[in-house]
């Protein structure tokens, strides 16, 4: 199976600094491949060189076996790859609709085109089987932390994406949100798109995850399939970079 998105060998340094050595990663259709590594192990770094912010120093992005250039964020758009960050950037004085089309407002003519952008909002989240919400007119600042993400999530979704990337999406959620997020990240997964989750949470890792590749130092430390492993391998690879027992070859699960 030829990925969707692949990186070959990428390095990245920061001034004097080298961030990413050789980093390989790669993402399936239908897939959810879980990004872990101790802190400043370069997730964020490496994630950010695939959608456009960082160029790389050396090294090749793959988009579905083909060699791309990925130098800016509209050139990560027009793939298809989006990033949901921590952060969410959402708007807290707009609401859900004007969120899911900022920047990307629909015109009719001089004026906005409201009923299209609210039936496309509308219909993206209810395929998404959110029915959180309870009005895509809510201001997003009414919102919980699980509905935000949610609506930060269907906004990636609406773009045509094909790769979407969430920075721990559970990270600031309570219990019943994550497993709430964690099941539209498993339905992003069964539409077809390929998702990368970044996370330090194994449980989350393990709960929604086919494939886990880790990183240690800014180095590929292995790139498995979850079934494959167990809490413990992944811990020792997170915190050692050892593959110890996994039997592994050149990294990856034979
Ligand atoms: N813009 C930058 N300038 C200089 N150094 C940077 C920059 N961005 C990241 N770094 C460094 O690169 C290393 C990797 O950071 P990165 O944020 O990619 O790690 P991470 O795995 O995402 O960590 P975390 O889990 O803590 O978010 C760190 O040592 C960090 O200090």
């Amino acid at each position: 199976m030829t990925p969707l998105l692949e990186t070959r060998g990428i390095d990245k340094s920061f001034g004097p600094v080298k961030v990413l050595h050789k980093v390989e990663f790669s993402a399936y259709a239908g897939e959810v491949t879980a990004l872990v590594g101790d802190n400043g192990a370069g997730k964020s770094t490496l994630v950010k060189c695939v959608g456009g912010i960082h160029p790389i120093d050396a090294g090749a992005i793959y988009f579905d076996g083909r060699q791309v250039q990925v130098n800016s964020p509209r050139d990560a758009g027009d793939l298809g790859i989006e990033i949901v960050y921590q952060d969410l950037a959402l708007c807290d004085n707009l609401d859900i609709v004007q969120n899911m089309f900022l920047g990307r407002e629909r015109r009719n003519g001089l004026l906005l085109d409201e009923a299209g952008m609210e039936e496309l909002a509308e219909r993206t989240l209810s395929s998404l089987s959110v029915r959180t919400v309870k009005s895509i007119r809510q201001q997003v600042s009414s919102l919980s932390g699980g509905q935000r993400q949610t609506v930060a999530i269907a906004k990636a979704v609406l773009w045509n994406s094909k790769v979407v990337i969430l920075d721990e999406p559970t990270a600031a959620l309570g219990v019943a949100q994550t497993a709430q997020v964690l099941e539209l990240v498993r339905r992003l997964a069964d539409t077809g798109l390929a998702v990368v989750l970044i996370s330090h949470n194994m449980n989350d890792v393990f709960a929604v995850s086919d494939r886990i590749a880790a990183l240690y130092l800014g180095r590929t430390a292995a790139q498995v399939r979850t079934a494959d492993v167990t809490h413990a391998q992944v811990v020792e690879l997170i915190t050692s970079g050892r593959s110890g027992d996994l039997g592994l070859k050149n990294g990856v699960t034979p």
